[in-house]
This record gives C-alpha cells, sequence and structure tokens, in this order.
C-alpha cells in the first residue's frame, strides 16, 4: 500500500514555475530518499504535502485522507521536522515534549511513558539541561522526538543531517533506519552517501518532475552498464593484462588506474567468460573480479543532464 500518493501537482511562485507535474508513490514503511539540486523544490513540496502551502494544481493524498491547503484532517498522520527545527531555548527535553503533548491534549500519564520511550529512542535520556546549550545534532534529535509524538504514520524530514558532522549524521541516520518499522520515512538530502546508506526508495527531483524513481536495488540494475571492474594485487599483474593483444578488439574498452582495471564491453555474459578465460590463460590471478555498479551520484549527475 501506498501512504503518499502525488498526481500532476503543479506549483508557481508568481512566473517561476517550480513544480511541473509531479507524480509520486511512496509505499508504507519504507525509507525514502527525495533528492534534487538547491532550488528544485524539495521544501515546496514537502510543505504542499503538509497543507501548509496551497498547489495550483493537483492531487496529494495522504493514508487514504486528501490533502486540502489550511485542514489539519490529514496531518494527524504526519509527523515533520523542519531543516531549522525552533524551541524554546530554556526548557529541558522533557519539559518541552510535556508541552508539545499537553498542546496536542494527550493525557499527562500517556505523555511521561511516551516522552521517556522518545528520548531513550533518540538517545537524550541522560540530558538534563536546557536545549539552548545543545548541539545542532541534539537539536535534531529532539526534533525527531517531538516529530515522532502522534505515532505518525508518516515522518517527513527536511534535511535532517545537512549541517551535521559524520557522526551527529551517523546518530540521525540510525533513528530514521530504527523506526522503519512502525513509520515510513521520507527524507530530502543533498548527500546521496546518506540515501545510499538507509533508503530502500529514491526519487530524484529535477526541472518540476521526477527525472529518477524507484527502488534503490533496481534503478542501480536498471541502470548498470555492461561492464567489470577487475583488481589486482600487483601493479604489474594489471600491467600485464593490460598489454593482452586479445584486449584489443572493438567490443571491449579497457582503462587502468593503478592495480585496478575497468573494463566496458557489448555482452556481459559472453565477454564476462571471455575475460575469466583470458585470465586464466594469463595465469594472472586477481583479487576482485566484479560487475561495475554505478553510484548513485553517476546516475544522478546522467538524469540531470
Ligand atoms: N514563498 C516563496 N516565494 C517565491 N519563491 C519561492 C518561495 N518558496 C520557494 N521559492 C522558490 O522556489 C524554488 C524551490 O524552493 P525550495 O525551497 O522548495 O527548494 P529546495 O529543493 O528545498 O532547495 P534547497 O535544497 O536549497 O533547500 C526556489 O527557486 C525558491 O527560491
Amino acid at each position: 500500500m501506498n501512504i503518499l500518493e502525488i498526481k500532476h501537482l503543479c506549483k508557481n511562485f508568481g512566473n517561476h514555475s517550480v513544480i511541473r507535474g509531479l507524480d509520486l508513490s511512496v509505499p508504507e514503511h519504507s525509507v525514502f530518499g527525495f533528492v534534487g539540486q538547491n532550488g528544485a523544490g524539495k521544501t515546496t513540496t514537502m510543505k504542499m504535502i503538509l497543507g501548509l502551502l496551497k498547489p495550483d494544481s493537483g492531487d496529494i493524498v495522504v493514508h487514504g485522507e486528501k490533502v486540502s491547503y489550511g485542514e489539519r484532517k490529514s496531518n494527524v498522520s504526519i509527523g515533520y521536522l523542519p531543516d531549522v527545527p525552533e524551541f524554546y531555548g530554556y526548557m529541558n527535553p522533557m519539559e518541552y515534549l510535556k508541552l508539545c503533548g499537553e498542546i496536542a491534549g494527550i493525557s499527562n500519564s500517556k505523555i511521561k511513558n511516551r516522552s521517556e520511550e522518545l528520548i531513550s529512542l533518540v538517545g537524550l535520556e541522560k540530558v538534563n539541561r536546557r536545549i539552548s546549550g545543545f548541539s545542532r545534532g541534539m537539536k535534531q534529535r529532539l526534533g525527531i522526538a517531538q516529530a515522532l509524538f502522534n505515532e505518525p504514520s508518516l515522518l517527513i524530514c527536511d534535511e535532517p543531517t545537512s549541517a551535521l558532522d559524520p557522526i551527529g549524521r551517523k546518530e540521525i541516520l540510525d533513528i530514521l533506519s530504527a523506526i522503519k518499522g512502525k513509520t515510513t520515512v521520507i527524507f530530502s538530502t543533498h548527500i546521496l552517501s546518506d540515501v545510499e546508506r538507509i533508503c530502500d526508495h529514491v526519487a530524484l527531483l529535477h526541472d518540476g518532475k521526477l527525472a529518477l524513481c524507484g527502488t534503490l536495488s533496481d534503478i542501480k540494475k536498471k541502470h548498470r552498464h555492461n561492464g567489470f571492474v577487475i583488481e589486482f594485487a600487483k601493479a604489474d599483474d594489471a600491467e600485464s593484462f593490460m598489454d593482452c593483444e586479445e584486449l584489443k578488439s572493438p567490443e571491449i574498452t579497457a582503462k587502468k588506474d593503478k592495480n585496478t582495471i575497468t573494463i566496458k564491453v557489448l555482452d556481459i555474459k559472453k565477454d564476462g567468460q571471455f575475460l575469466i578465460a583470458l585470465l586464466a590463460k594469463k595465469k594472472i590471478t586477481p583479487i576482485k573480479f566484479e560487475i561495475m555498479e554505478p553510484t548513485l551520484e553517476n546516475l544522478f549527475m546522467e538524469a540531470i543532464q
């Protein structure tokens, strides 16, 4: 089942057309990476999903509920972490979550249980100081706890890791991975390695539409180049293999970089067998022989060119 369905969404700011017929489906319990260049319209899309910005046309349905601008009905199932979450700095994390629970009309006993559970999930249980003294990473973690307070079925995070160091990023990514059994997670980011680390689905927003969308593994499989990466223990072995007359064929393009040779071929099966047989014939044993995997970065560069 899809927790979010967007159909033919359009949004202009004056005569600047930002979203131009966006179609997007997000399956339940996925960790969905929403990627795009600066100004691609990621935040604009997220605000329309939240009903905080009015689309010019198109439909958005969250958990079966049609989103209407300014209405709260579809938001009860969404938790939102903005790119720069704001807090009352004089409060400590438990006081802040208590305030959030009270505003949401939750009973005191439930507020206490839920706060303790969430503070522990985001690793702030031993922190009893004011939020004003928090690092950016700690604020993001508290922001996630707040966004999860109402047990949303969809959590939307706007660039949750962008301003963080590698340790802070890892902490946030670990939390987002840990909750995926209970909550679908959509997060926007520029950091493609974060997408590769925790996302099972990814969408690339470009020119107001999706330039690429699907499961990470399907996208990589579909765009896999016909080629091999062969790594040798010694540069001499790479050199000898590169010099083989048999490689000088119009069907094969070989490139050497230190101990590694990348070889593009026409027929992955036939040419793969040929290369393995050639290695055996030359009595050269590689330490790695694998099909070339495209990186997300390469795929995205290709898609937006
Ligand atoms: N309220 C607004 N009025 C006019 N233009 C706007 C408004 N909000 C956003 N824009 C423009 O719409 C475009 C998309 O902005 P948006 O913030 O959605 O992009 P983004 O993909 O989230 O970018 P970034 O990764 O830099 O945060 C930008 O050109 C931005 O200047």
